[in-house]
């Protein structure tokens, strides 16, 4: 398997490791030039070594902006970290801002393509932190728990509160605040210059202050009451590039009398009302800064869920980021949500030990993740369904030929992402009626790979049982049929439609493909409100062929022959076809074509060329919520006993995907489905 580096491309500290190590190699990203001019230029690392520079940084806002250096800098980075591999064995995932607009996610990606990694893709930081392990436990273990839980970044560049619901972000809901801790920083150099030295031509060593001295007053009253004084030495070049805490360095004992004559010599700050200026975060209007604070910020995401029942839960923050780090922060913001928020919603704050890693390890466990699911393709695995507070409810009509089955769904109130985090076995959608319960059903069992080749039956061969019926990519055994009862819309017959998955994010096409699905068809859609899109919708249909009455299996080129007919299935999107023109509303937006998507093996090929797609009237607008997506269509064509055509059945996969294949974290944006239907029309024509 090809080694991953992880580099999360953070405004403040770069952070790189390959995805077995531990922690991750850390450097600040920055380059400097030594003051006064025409001295060097220092990158990363190396910028503290210096006394006075002026210091620059690629990112502005916490949007990566300037590439060239950010090269030079990722270049000199690369060689200090003394990673085992080239970067040319490596494939690279990089982590951005969040909300990071497309073109500069191209741009970075050909950055990082120029290095010469193997591969590279990026992601956004938005909540992938919630997938470090640390963070899992704490969620685990917390006191309320619940699938939502509001993300909330303090970064560098600023903060972002994500609200998110099984893992996903709710991307309509995202806040930012750029108050974060480069501003304090600066707000803290400003104040020092007034009250002591100018330290612009240092600007680490504010915030080395900043770190060692700063804390959050537990009220806001409280920032007006001077706090007790501690004294900060600055760095001098005898000691190095690094200032320490006087008073904490004395605590200890220091003995040696040469020390203490140093220290008396040394430049001292002593630090009074500066230490609290991570107020800031919490009242940045004080401060002159015209934007929301970091309580208003949560308030403000949680309440701009779009599902109200989801908000209650939304109490729930789990913080990372540097700033996460600073004293008092935690138990302040508590008090102020607590506040804030409606009494009987649960309001909890989780972090784990190093916030300032989250990210970055989350991205590290999502790659495993995505190895695992390569490499343990399970499809029993899908009967562990898990919903989430009755999203979904199926209801179920079955149709009236004793022999050939059919089903027909409607899926309704189905919001995306985050309704449903596993895929939904078909079989188990047929046991409690209009229920939305799913009860467990007898599994089907999977008799061929889709690698296997099409074995040619013999004309005088036995009708082969259904595991010797075994043949061609989608052939299954089944154990049971469904029932029959009312048919659900007019001139529905004779087909098997079945709702085989819904899967919000995360799954490649390849895990797909290790299920023994067929990926036939897709379509790719996005809406975009919060900037360019970055989230597809991709809708696989596959046929399911089942063994003929008289035990021949169908092969391929008989399928796409019958597929090719006027009768043929067919899927149509409102969206518009993947192979037509971008379809209305759409006209940003990227819309993949066939080609681009991978297949399995020919005959995934062969069978998707078969199946036609059509745009038909709807559309999806820009900014609209909600798009209907209808799928009509069955495969395999087939004569039951009694005369009557029976389509083999439709497998529909629905789910959410973002922008890149890995990982799941980044979906900003999403379509809502308000109801998706399955239906059969050609299969009447054939009576
Ligand atoms: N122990 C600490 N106490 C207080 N503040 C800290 C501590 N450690 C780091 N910070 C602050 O956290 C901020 C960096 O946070 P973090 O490393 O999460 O940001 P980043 O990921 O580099 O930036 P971005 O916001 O662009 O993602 C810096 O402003 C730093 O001063």
């Amino acid at each position: 398997m090809t080694p991953v580096l992880v580099l999360d491309l953070s405004g403040g500290e770069l952070r790189l490791g390959l995805t077995s190590a531990l922690k991750p190699y850390c450097e600040t990203n920055c380059w400097a030039r030594s003051w006064p001019k025409g001295g060097q230029w220092a990158f990363g690392r190396e910028v503290s070594e210096h006394f006075s520079y002026r210091i620059f940084r690629p990112t502005r806002r916490g949007l990566l902006l300037d590439l060239a250096q950010q090269r030079q800098i990722l270049l000199r980075v690369l060689q200090r970290a003394q990673l085992e591999r080239k970067a040319a064995e490596m494939a690279v995932l990089a982590v951005l801002a969040p909300l990071t607009p497309e073109v500069v996610v191209q741009e970075v990606v050909v950055m990082l393509e120029g290095l010469g990694f193997l591969e590279c893709t990026c992601i956004e930081s938005s909540c992938v932190a919630l997938k470090s392990l640390g963070l899992g436990q704490a969620l685990r273990s917390s006191r309320h728990p619940s699938p939502c839980c509001t993300v909330l970044q303090l970064g560098f560049s600023g903060l972002f509160a994500q609200p998110t619901i099984e893992g996903k972000a709710i991307g309509s809901a995202g806040r930012r605040s750029p108050v974060g801790g480069r501003v304090l920083t600066n707000l803290l150099l400003e104040t020092l210059k007034l009250r002591h030295f100018d330290l612009r031509h240092a600007w680490l060593v504010v915030q080395d202050i900043l770190e060692a001295t700063c804390y959050v007053p537990m009220e806001s009253d409280e920032a007006k009451r001077e706090p007790s004084a501690v004294t900060y030495v600055l760095p001098d070049l005898r000691r190095g590039s690094r200032g320490f805490v006087a008073a904490a360095k004395e605590e200890k004992g220091v003995e040696e009398k040469k020390e203490k004559e140093e220290k008396e010599e040394a430049q001292k700050l002593i630090l009074g009302l500066e230490r609290l200026m991570p107020e800031a975060l919490f009242r940045p209007q004080d401060y002159g800064i015209p934007c929301a604070g970091v309580t208003e910020l949560v308030v403000s995401a949680v309440r701009a869920v779009p599902e109200e029942l989801w908000r209650p839960h939304l109490g729930r923050v789990v913080l990372c980021g540097g700033l996460a780090r600073l004293e008092g922060l935690l138990p302040r913001l508590q008090r102020e949500l607590r506040k804030e928020l409606p009494e009987e919603w649960p309001v909890e704050l989780l972090q784990e030990e190093e916030p300032e890693w989250s990210v970055w390890r989350g991205v590290v466990v999502s790659v495993w993740g995505n190895w695992v699911e390569r490499m343990q393709p399970d499809l029993e695995g899908l009967k562990d369904i898990k919903l989430f507070n009755d999203r979904l409810t199926f209801h179920r009509n079955l149709g009236p030929c004793s022999k050939c089955s059919l089903a027909g769904f409607v899926l309704s109130r189905m919001s995306l992402p985050g309704a449903v985090q596993h895929a939904l076995h078909a079989e188990g959608l047929w046991s409690n009626e209009g229920s939305g319960e799913i009860a467990s059903a007898p599994a089907e069992e999977i008799v061929s790979s889709p690698d296997a080749p099409v074995p040619k039956p013999k004309a005088d061969a036995p009708v082969p049982g259904p595991k010797a019926a075994a043949g061609p990519t989608l052939t299954r055994a089944r154990t049971k049929r469904p029932q029959h009862g009312a048919l659900p819309v007019p001139g529905v017959k004779m087909c098997e439609v079945r709702m085989a998955g819904l899967v919000t994010g995360g799954w490649s096409i390849e895990s797909l493909q290790k299920l023994k699905m067929v990926p036939v068809w897709m379509v790719f859609g996005k809406r975009s409100t919060l900037g360019p899109p970055s989230c597809r919708i991709r809708l696989h249909v596959a046929p399911l062929h089942s063994k003929r009455s008289n035990g021949d299996v169908p092969n391929r080129s008989k399928m796409s022959e019958q597929c090719q007919s006027s009768d043929a299935p067919r899927v149509s999107f409102p969206m518009g076809s993947p192979t037509s023109a971008r379809p209305h509303g759409l006209a940003n937006s990227r819309l993949d074509s066939p080609s681009a998507v991978s297949t399995s093996g020919s005959g995934a090929r062969q069978v998707r060329k078969t199946w036609t797609c059509r745009a038909s009237a709807g559309s999806v607008q820009r900014g609209r919520k909600r798009a209907e997506i209808i799928v009509e269509g069955g495969g395999g064509h087939r004569r039951c006993s009694e005369g009557c055509p029976e389509v083999g059945g439709v497998w529909v996969f629905l789910w959410m995907c973002p922008t890149g294949d890995v990982g799941d974290s980044t979906d900003q944006d999403f379509l809502e489905f308000s109801e998706v239907s399955w239906s059969s029309p050609h299969a009447n024509s054939r009576l």
